[in-house]
């Protein structure tokens, strides 16, 4: 087969559209979902002013100087919310090249009891930088029309998957673990050193990007070679997550991507949203139709990463994995008691 140069476009007002444009949106969705598993995505109604703002406030923020962007570090949070330095998070064993704030549900923390699961104690607040106070206003904004719009290409998927457009929904209401980052990526420091963020596979249903006019993310092709996501004006970027992988036994793919670090004296700024579903969440293969079923790849599991279908512990494994200082501090007693059990 081909191999795609570019990634396609799906304009999701057309869901909504006439009938008689369904069968082949549905189509057009379906294979650019199956074939490279991401795509740019149009027509989602998310004001420009918007957009524009929560790219400003995410260069404001960057500039902050060092302590005041320290303020809301993630190891104050139990809920592994805030920023995090460049050089500390890593990659298939490199260090990714960026620095990063991570916020999830605004919420209040739980009480929790000795029966409760482990996820129950990620519910909690964001930490917000008093240097910024717009900040928490215009990414929650930005996070509510992000859960919009992913919620909707899930629908069309659901539908362009043979099922119901409502198949998903129990998993996605209000409590849905979403996930929104704000991603600064610094000039590379050496011309051979580009690892901005290192190839790897989003878990979770779907990720929604909203990038600046720099460049830099790169999606993987069969063949091994790369696809440049080069920005799209008012587009969003949307790829398949692990879970909708697992879900459809393969069907739909979650695809390696890579960033690159621009180039010296260059910034990148990007916004990924992650949606995943309630921590309580359990996926189940989904019945395909025969026609799609037979086209379904299985799921490449990595044994150093296995997926779990209960939603809420794989979010815990993640978090404990990806944030050690974080999971020191406030989640001892969840490490000796897994130690233990081992
Ligand atoms: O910043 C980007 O362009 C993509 C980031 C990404 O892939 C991630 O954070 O999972
Ligand atoms: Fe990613």
């Amino acid at each position: 087969m081909a191999q795609p140069a570019v990634l396609p476009v799906i304009d999701i007002s057309r869901f909504r559209g006439p009938d008689s444009d369904r069968a082949a949106f549905l189509a057009e969705l379906r294979s650019a979902a199956h074939e490279t598993g991401f795509f740019y995505v149009t027509g989602h109604g998310v004001p420009r002013a918007l957009r524009d703002e929560v790219l400003a406030l995410a260069r404001a923020f960057f500039a902050l100087p060092e302590h005041q962007r320290l303020e809301i570090e993630n190891v104050n949070s139990p809920q592994f919310r805030g920023y995090t330095r460049t050089g500390t998070e890593y990659t298939a064993g490199s260090p990714d090249w960026r620095e990063q704030i991570d916020i999830g549900p605004e919420r209040a923390a739980l009480t929790t009891g000795p029966g409760d699961p482990d996820y129950v104690r990620l519910v909690g607040p964001n930490q917000w930088p008093s240097a910024l106070p717009e900040l928490r206003d215009t990414v929650l904004r930005w996070q509510a029309e992000a859960l919009r719009v992913s919620r909707e290409v899930l629908r069309a998927l659901a539908a362009a998957l043979g099922q119901d457009e409502g198949y998903f929904d129990q998993w996605f209401d209000d409590e849905a673990a979403v996930h929104v980052k704000i991603v600064h990526y610094p000039p590379r420091a050496a011309q051979d050193a580009d690892q901005g963020v290192g190839a790897h596979k989003d878990y979770g249903y779907l990720a929604l990007l909203q990038q600046d006019d720099i460049g830099g993310l790169q999606v993987r092709r069969e063949d091994g070679g790369w696809i440049d996501a080069v920005p799209v004006h008012d587009a969003f970027v949307f790829n398949i997550g692990e879970m909708l992988e697992i879900a459809t036994q393969g069907y739909l793919r979650a695809t390696q991507h890579r960033v690159v670090s621009p180039q010296p004296g260059v910034h990148r700024y990007s916004i990924p949203f992650f949606l995943g579903p309630r921590l309580d969440a359990v996926v189940k293969p989904l019945l395909l139709p025969p026609e799609l079923a037979a086209l379904s790849r299985g799921v490449s599991d990595d044994p150093d990463n296995p997926l779990l279908a209960a939603f809420g512990e794989n979010a815990v494994v993640g978090w404990l994995r990806s944030h050690p200082r974080v999971a020191e501090r406030w989640w001892s007693d969840v490490l000796a008691r897994r130690e233990n059990a081992r």
